[in-house]
Formats: C-alpha cells, sequence, structure tokens
C-alpha cells in the first residue's frame, strides 16, 4: 500500500506506523502511547536487535521509519535496509555506490529516509537524491543535489511537503552555496530551489524566482558571498498551519570572519520558505556575522505557546550558540530568548526589541594584525565551543507536559583565525580551535525547558556529550541514549531516571516508538561516531574507550510467563 499525504499530516496522531522524520512533520517528537509508562518502563526488554554488518561502523544516527510491518533504516556509508519489524530479519539492503573522495566534514552518517508513495527517499555522502522502490529497494529515480568534489554531501533526512521531497545540503566547511530545493517526489523533478546565501538566483519549475535576499541591503562585501557557505545541513520541518517550510542554516565560509564583513545573510539563520514557491516569507538571524562556527541549523518546532489565556502560534530553537530562542512562526518575532547552558562568552543577551544579540567582544582576532611569523590571530576563549550548546541532535516537545527537552552540552574553545583563500574542494576555515572542557563531572545535560519562561526544569547531567535525539510519550516519559551506550527513560515531569540499557555502542540514533497489535515498541540505533571523535579535542580523552558499533534494538514491555496451573492450585 502507498504512504499518502493524508498518513504525513497525521503521522503525529498516529500510532501503529512512523512515516516522517519528527513524528510529524513539525518535528515534536511527541507520541501518544502510554502503554509503556512511568509504572511499567521497568519491564522494557529488548525484543530484537539487528546488526548493520560490514566494516562500516561509524556513528548511527538515524531515525528508523515504521511502516506496513517493516522497518525502514538507514546506516553509516549511505546505507538503507528494510527489516520485518516483528521478527527483525532483513528485507533488503541498499548500499549506495560512494565515489572515492567524498568530503563529509563529520563522519559518514544518515540521519533517515523519507517515505512516500511506493517510494523510500534518502541523501547519500556524494550529493545524491535516490528513490528506492519500497518493496524490492531497487532504484527507481536518483538526483544530484551538489558536487561532492566541491564538498557538497548530505546527511539528513529529507521532508515530504505535498507531493514534494524538500532537502537541504551540507558543505559549510568548504566554502558551497548553501540551498533548500524541492523535488517532485514521484520523479525527482526538481520544482523550485532556494539558495540560503544573500545574492543568488532562486528558481521556480525552470524559471528565475528572485534574487535570494531581493530588496535587502547587501550584508556580504566583495566576491564573498560567491563561496558563502550557510548550508541547511539538517533536515526541515514543516508547518500545515503556515504553509511554511523551516530551515536553519549553517556557518557563513570561511569560519575566519574578518574575511567577510558584514552580517553575512542568511547563514547562522531560520528561514521560512513558503512551501509552494521556496521564497523567504521571513528569516531570523541568531549569529550575525558568525565569527565562531555557532552555525544556526538547529531544529525550529512549531508549537502552541499558551500566554496570558491566549495561543500563539510560536516555534522555538535551541541555537548552537547556546540561547533557546521562542519566535512567533507567522513572522519570525522574537518573542523570547535565554541560555540554555551554563555558559555563553560571546553574547550578554538578546535584545527583546530588537531581536539582535548584545555581544561581549570576544572574538578572535584578526590573522593580518598578527605579530608573530605563525600568522595566527589573537587567540580567545569561547563558551560554547562550535560544536555547540546543542548540535544535530534532535530535542522533542510534549504538549502534556508543555515541557521541551534538549540535549544540550556544556564545553569551550580556543579558538584564532589564519589567513585563509578560496580553493575548490579544499577545507575553507581560516580557524584553529581546541575544544575544552568546562566541568570535570560532565560535558552532556538533558534538560527540561519551559518554553513560557525558558527556565530549566529539571535536567539530567552526563559525563560524554549528548549525541542522539530525544523522544517524548504520553506514558510521561523522555527517552534519548548516551555515548557511553545507555539508552535512558526519564520521568517527563521530574526527570527522575527510571530505565536504562546497555546497547553496546554509543547510542547516538534517534529514538521512536509504534504500536503493532496492541503491543507498544520502541527503536533506536546503537553505533558510535559524528562529529565528537573527530574534532573534539580534550572531550577526546573523556570517549577514548567507546567502541564504534552498527546496530538496531527494539524494545517492548516483559510479559511474566503465566503461572503454571499447579502452583496456582498450590497457592489456593
Ligand atoms: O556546515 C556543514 O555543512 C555541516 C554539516 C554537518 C553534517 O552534514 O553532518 C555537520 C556540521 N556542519 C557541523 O558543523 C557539525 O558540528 C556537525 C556535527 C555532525 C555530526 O553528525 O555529529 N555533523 C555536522
Amino acid at each position: 500500500k502507498p504512504v499518502t499525504d493524508e498518513d504525513i499530516a497525521n503521522d503525529a496522531k498516529t500510532t501503529d506506523q512512523i512515516v516522517t522524520y519528527g513524528l510529524g512533520t513539525q518535528g515534536q517528537r511527541f507520541s501518544p502511547l502510554t502503554q509503556v509508562n512511568k509504572d511499567t518502563v521497568a519491564d522494557l526488554v529488548p525484543a530484537w536487535s539487528f546488526s548493520f554488518g560490514g566494516e562500516k561502523q561509524r556513528g548511527q544516527q538515524a531515525q528508523p521509519l515504521i511502516f506496513d510491518g517493516k522497518i525502514y533504516v538507514t546506516a553509516s556509508y549511505s546505507r538503507l535496509f528494510a527489516i520485518d519489524a516483528a521478527t527483525g530479519q532483513e528485507i533488503w539492503e541498499y548500499e549506495h555506490r560512494l565515489p572515492d573522495g567524498i568530503m563529509p566534514c563529520c563522519d559518514v552518517i544518515n540521519r533517515g529516509a523519507a517515505l512516500y508513495d511506493n517510494l523510500i527517499i534518502f541523501g547519500t555522502l556524494n550529493a545524491e537524491l535516490v528513490a528506492l522502490d519500497r518493496e524490492t529497494g531497487k532504484r527507481v529515480w536518483k538526483e544530484v543535489l551538489g558536487d561532492y568534489k566541491a564538498g557538497y554531501s548530505f546527511t539528513a533526512a529529507p521532508t515530504i511537503v505535498k507531493n514534494m521531497v524538500v532537502t537541504g545540503i551540507s558543505g559549510g566547511e568548504f566554502g558551497v552555496v548553501g540551498k533548500v530545493e524541492a523535488r517532485d517526489a514521484k520523479t525527482g523533478k526538481l520544482v523550485w530551489s532556494r539558495p540560503t546565501v544573500q545574492g543568488h538566483m532562486g528558481y521556480l519549475n525552470g524559471k528565475e524566482n528572485g534574487i535570494t535576499g531581493g530588496d535587502l541591503p547587501m550584508t556580504w562585501e566583495g566576491d564573498m558571498w560567491k563561496t558563502g557557505g550557510g548550508a541547511p545541513w539538517l533536515g526541515g520541518t514543516y508547518d500545515p498551519e503556515t504553509n511554511l517550510i523551516f530551515y536553519g542554516t549553517g556557518n557563513p565560509s570561511p569560519w575566519n570572519a574578518h574575511t567577510r564583513p558584514g552580517d553575512n545573510l542568511f547563514t547562522s539563520s531560520t528561514l521560512a520558505l513558503d512551501a509552494d514557491t521556496g521564497v523567504i516569507k521571513w528569516f531570523y538571524q541568531t549569529t550575525p556575522h558568525d565569527g565562531w562556527d555557532y552555525d544556526g541549523v538547529n531544529e525550529f518546532i512549531p508549537f502552541d505557546l499558551e500566554k496570558d489565556g491566549k495561543i500563539i502560534k510560536a516555534g522555538a530553537k535551541a541555537d548552537r550558540n547556546g540561547f533557546f530562542y521562542i519566535l512567533d512562526r507567522t513572522n519570525g518575532k522574537l518573542l523570547n530568548a535565554t541560555p540554555f547552558v551554563t555558559q555563553i562568552g560571546w553574547a550578554k543577551e538578546i535584545n527583546i526589541e530588537t531581536g539582535k544579540p548584545v555581544e561581549t567582544g570576544n572574538r578572535p582576532g584578526n590573522p593580518a594584525d598578527a605579530k608573530g611569523d605563525d600568522k595566527k590571530g589573537t587567540p580567545v576563549f569561547a563558551a560554547p565551543s562550535f560544536l555547540g550548546g546543542k548540535n544535530w541532535m534532535p530535542m522533542a516537545y510534549n504538549p502534556n507536559t508543555k515541557l521541551f527537552y534538549v540535549p544540550a552540552n556544556e564545553w569551550s574553545m580556543d579558538l584564532w583565525n589564519e589567513p585563509i583563500t578560496y580553493k575548490k574542494g579544499a577545507a575553507y576555515l581560516g580557524a584553529g580551535f581546541t575544544v575544552k572542557l568546562l566541568h570535570e563531572d560532565y560535558i552532556g545535560a538533558l534538560r527540561a525547558i519551559d518554553p513560557t519562561t525558558g527556565k530549566i526544569k529539571w535536567e539530567y547531567k552526563n559525563v560524554a556529550p549528548m549525541w542522539g535525539g530525544v523522544l517524548t510519550t504520553a506514558g510521561g516519559l523522555v527517552f534519548t541514549g548516551t555515548p557511553e551506550g545507555l539508552f535512558k527513560a526519564f520521568d517527563a515531569e521530574t526527570g527522575k531516571e527510571l530505565w536504562s540499557f546497555q546497547t553496546g555502542s554509543g547510542v547516538i540514533g534517534i529514538p521512536v516508538t509504534w504500536e503493532t497489535n496492541g503491543e507498544q515498541f520502541i527503536a533506536v540505533n546503537s553505533g558510535w561516531g559524528g562529529a565528537v571523535p573527530l574534532w573534539g579535542g580534550e572531550v577526546a580523552k573523556k570517549i577514548k574507550n567507546f567502541n564504534q558499533g552498527g546496530s538496531l534494538w527494539v524494545f517492548k514491555l516483559h510479559k511474566p510467563a503465566a503461572k503454571p496451573a499447579a502452583e496456582k492450585t498450590a497457592a489456593k
């Protein structure tokens, strides 16, 4: 049977399947299921586990999809598996042929696929988008999203919006030009394209559809916009109520901000795109003239904010720069911004009137002023580190507790600038860094945040960074994993840890839950990797004993065996 627009529109309320990244296009990651709850979660046991096999382990960040009795899950190195949800038996495996010379910045990961009609669609590390027949795993169409030799790659899960498959792109560390694109999901044909850097042309149905930025004053000097980055490298969310697609955009290229005076629109921003045309309806830049790789790619989650007895159509974003933003999602106006990490060095606050950060001046110096022979600019000690108060791993919103559950991290860095010129296919940073610890006892912190005040209601601290996605349920639970290998459940109201299971490798996947024949299942990927082991600096010593892996775990409640009849009689 085909996956329909209704299936997608109803995904947040449907309990027997999961057809979108985010458990609904709004990405709230909330399930109405209650069988596994505060009282029963202690009885959660593995139903089965599935190995992705091969020597290709590395980070497993994907969110599984559930449809028609099957689990569809992507794995490292651009692989996609179809698995029987009841037995854990493989049905088919697709392994994309990757050329030598792919350039993903931050591990060979993938975050998930999209289902539409009889297709399953996912993006690959060489920046291609492939659609497979869901029954056979055979390829139906393939599109090139960007030139991998120029540093384009793809790691996110696509989003389906009204028969279209919508994608961003990765490559911000190589001076690519970010873009969000929508294609006919059945054929792959391009419908619209919207570059995320000011000055570049957008397209609709093959025709020019306005220069990105339109009448706004130019916020780049010289030719810097031509290699300006701003990669929307994480998935978007779609809000049917406003017909807007929300994408976060990444860092401006290069990191060395002295090379590119100006705000550098639309980098490190949240963009609201008209779903039908790709036109930017509003934007909100979280880190103007980003000089720390704070990026701004984090998911923007639409939700109803209750304030003074009124319901406001709002959206929330826990930005890599350390602030938790609440915006009016109809117009991008700032409603509130509060720190969600203990130390933020770059800005004192976000001015509620102007919506702009009040900077402290904590920017690394210009290499042009360097006195030494090494041409390094004056370094600064900055917090958060460039890996962010929160990175790619999605938070969740529970409409019952009215809290957001944010996988946050506490760390800092020494950061300096260096001279840099653009060269196709070469890293385009012009910066050096060492990530540093802030607290001896923890880096990661799962935090429950009240969006009406920005106050942190509870937190769970973890030694290693939190690098997995979050799921919350009407059973009053919050699920997430740790690099130490543990998959955990917390009380959504109090943060009390209620259950934990060792999966054998770091859990940086995104959990999901569904029900079949009256039984609730929970699934998550296990497999340590991602950016931390590659770029973690001093954090490396905290994680050096964590082993790689590659498996999907499925859990359900243990049913006590029926008591033998003899025993029952004896008891009487
Ligand atoms: O600018 C980009 O294009 C881009 C892409 C990606 C990616 O595709 O995973 C990451 C980042 N930047 C990045 O800055 C980052 O910290 C990061 C962490 C991870 C990860 O999977 O652990 N990916 C990425």
